[in-house]
This record gives structure tokens, C-alpha cells and sequence, in this order.
């Protein structure tokens, strides 16, 4: 398959797209995060979500994934709001399992992707790809995007996709009518309009359980804080997957950097995420 041109995010490009709240905002103007996320299986994935939202600078999230998962989030986030509420964003889907979704689990994904809200629909959301309405990104990693085809009927391995991730990333945008964030060593970002950007990750200790969930969390709180933005240009939601990408790649230099290089945890990269946004707003 061929490709066009992919560009490389640089921190400046990352830089333009981030703002300071001003003396006019409040919680609900700077934008609130909707989270469904977490499962009993997979409660860390929400708590890593929403960590790093809070730490992405949002005005507020607000927790209405299963209830078995909701003291988790409470207890590291204290700030969570976990009643259901007005949204201007939504991220979806991230440590749960689509082959096993209660009918009000169901009803719930499907309501906040009818809601013509910007989305990110990762891991066990992806399957409802299609039904959103509003300006979405999804975030796979190789595997679930081949499962996501296989199940589209448009025949697929990973091993297709770790020969030419560029290829499958753009034609997946093309063919669901959705901008794909493609996550692996290079993160492939590119959606139906023709926009087509890498960001190299920073070091690979990256490659460890949980720092996807991490930048969804990212991801989502840049969707809220631009909801105006995206309600007029819905394919700033690619630009705004990729500010995402690179603060959460330069988060885990940082949290690498602080241990001589040495390995990263999820929680570490969520932890240093404030210092990569506060030196991107000085640049
Ligand atoms: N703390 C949390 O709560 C976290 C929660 N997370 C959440 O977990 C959910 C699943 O996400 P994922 O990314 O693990 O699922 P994915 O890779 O699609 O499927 C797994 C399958 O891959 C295969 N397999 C391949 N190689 C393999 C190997 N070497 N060793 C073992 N298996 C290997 C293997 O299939 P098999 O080959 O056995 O058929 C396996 O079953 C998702 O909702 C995510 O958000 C995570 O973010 C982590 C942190
Ligand atoms: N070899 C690698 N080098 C650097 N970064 C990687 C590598 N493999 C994966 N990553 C990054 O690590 C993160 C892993 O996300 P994901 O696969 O969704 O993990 P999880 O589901 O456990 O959260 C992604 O941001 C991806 O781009």
C-alpha cells in the first residue's frame, strides 16, 4: 500500500496547541471530561485515565463507569466528580471488555457517543466505532486494530500492520470515516481529511501495561478543553491526539530521566505530564 507524507509533531506544534485557563474560566467553561471506563477485571485502567487527565489540566472529570470501579477512581482522585452530569468531552472504553458489556453498560456508550461530543474511544470501546457522531479519535495498538478490521470484514494480521503501520492507519481512516491515533514505538495519527503525523516515542520503556490508558486520559482532556474549538473544526480532534501523544512521550523521558534512565511505570508517566505541559506553555 501507499502512503503519503507523514510529518513529525515537534514540541512547537504540541506548544500552539495548548492554552493557560484565564481569569474568565471556571471549571465547567475550561471544559468537564466524561470517563466511562474500568471494569471489575481492569480498575487500574480507569484510575490511570483519569490520573492523567487531572494532571493534563481539565476542569473537571466526571466518573460514570461501573460502579465497581468508581472507589478505585475516587480514592486516587479525590477531585472526580462521579455523578452523571453535563460533558463537553467523552473518553471511552479503556480496561473493558467489548464481548462483555451489560445492557446498561451498552446504553450508556452508546448515548455518550450520540451525543455529537468529541470522543476517544479506546480498547474495549473500539467496536463501537461507527456510532459516534461527533469529532472522534480512536486509539489502538496493533492487535486491537486488526481485531477491529478482521471484525469490519477487511482481513487483516499484525503481522500486516508491523509491516507498513502507516498503510493500515490511513486506510482504517479512510474506511471507518474516523481519525486513527495507532499506537507503538512510532505512533501513527491520521484521519479521513488526509492528515498524517508520527510522534517517535521517547524511550521504550514506554512499551508497559497501562500507559495507553494513560493517554487516553491525555487525549481526553485536551478534547474537553478545546470543546469550542472541535464543535467548529472537528478535525482539530487529529492535532489535539497529537499534542497528546507527544506530551504523554515526553512525560516518559522525563519520568525515565529522573531515575538515570531507568524504567517507567504508567502512574509515573501520568505523574510527570503537569511539568511537560507547564514547559510547553513557556515555550
Ligand atoms: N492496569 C490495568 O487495569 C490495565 C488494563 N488494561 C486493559 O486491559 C485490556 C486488554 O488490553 P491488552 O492490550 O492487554 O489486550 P490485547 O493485547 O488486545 O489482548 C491481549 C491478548 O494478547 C495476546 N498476546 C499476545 N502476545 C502475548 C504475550 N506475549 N503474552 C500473553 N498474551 C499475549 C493474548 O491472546 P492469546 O494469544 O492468548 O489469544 C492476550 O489475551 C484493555 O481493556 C486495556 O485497556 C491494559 O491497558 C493493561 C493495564
Ligand atoms: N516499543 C515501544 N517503544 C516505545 N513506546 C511504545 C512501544 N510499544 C508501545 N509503546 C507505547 O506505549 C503505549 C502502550 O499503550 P497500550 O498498548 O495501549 O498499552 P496498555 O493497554 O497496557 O495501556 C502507547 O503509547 C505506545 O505508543
Amino acid at each position: 500500500m501507499v502512503t503519503g507524507t507523514w510529518r513529525e509533531w515537534t514540541l512547537d506544534d504540541a506548544s500552539a496547541w495548548l492554552s493557560e485557563p484565564g481569569a474568565d474560566d471556571d471549571k465547567y467553561r475550561r471544559g468537564v471530561l466524561g470517563v466511562i471506563t474500568g471494569s471489575p477485571d481492569y480498575p487500574g485502567a480507569a484510575v490511570l485515565g483519569v490520573e492523567a487527565a487531572h494532571r493534563t489540566g481539565v476542569g473537571m472529570v466526571r466518573f460514570t463507569g461501573p460502579r465497581a470501579v468508581r472507589q478505585a477512581v475516587l480514592a486516587a482522585r479525590p477531585e472526580t466528580v462521579a455523578v452523571p452530569g453535563r460533558v463537553q468531552a467523552w473518553l471511552l472504553g479503556s480496561g473493558m471488555d467489548s464481548t462483555n458489556r451489560s445492557f446498561r453498560l451498552a446504553g450508556e456508550l452508546q448515548h455518550a457517543l450520540a451525543s455529537g461530543l468529541p470522543s476517544v474511544l479506546d480498547a474495549g470501546g473500539l467496536d463501537l466505532v461507527g456510532s459516534h457522531t461527533g469529532p472522534t479519535v480512536i486509539t489502538p495498538h496493533r492487535r486491537e486494530l486488526a481485531r477491529l478490521l478482521h471484525d469490519r470484514d477487511i482481513p487483516c494480521t499484525v503481522e500486516e500492520i508491523d509491516a507498513d503501520p502507516a498503510a493500515w492507519a490511513e486506510r482504517t481512516a479512510q474506511q471507518l470515516r474516523v481519525a486513527v491515533l495507532l499506537k507503538g514505538a512510532v505512533t501513527h495519527l491520521c484521519d479521513p481529511d488526509g492528515t498524517r503525523i508520527t510522534v517517535t516515542e521517547s524511550t521504550h520503556w514506554l512499551a508497559s501495561a497501562g500507559t495507553g490508558d494513560v493517554l487516553g486520559g491525555i487525549i481526553g482532556a485536551l478534547a474537553a478543553t478545546h470543546h469550542e474549538r472541535l464543535a467548529h473544526d472537528a478535525a482539530a480532534i487529529t492535532h489535539l491526539a497529537a499534542t497528546a501523544a507527544l506530551i504523554h512521550s515526553e512525560a516518559a523521558r522525563r519520568a525515565s530521566d529522573a531515575w538515570e534512565g531507568g524504567p517507567v511505570t504508567a502512574l509515573d508517566v501520568a505523574h510527570a505530564v503537569p511539568a511537560v505541559v507547564g514547559g510547553l506553555l513557556r515555550r
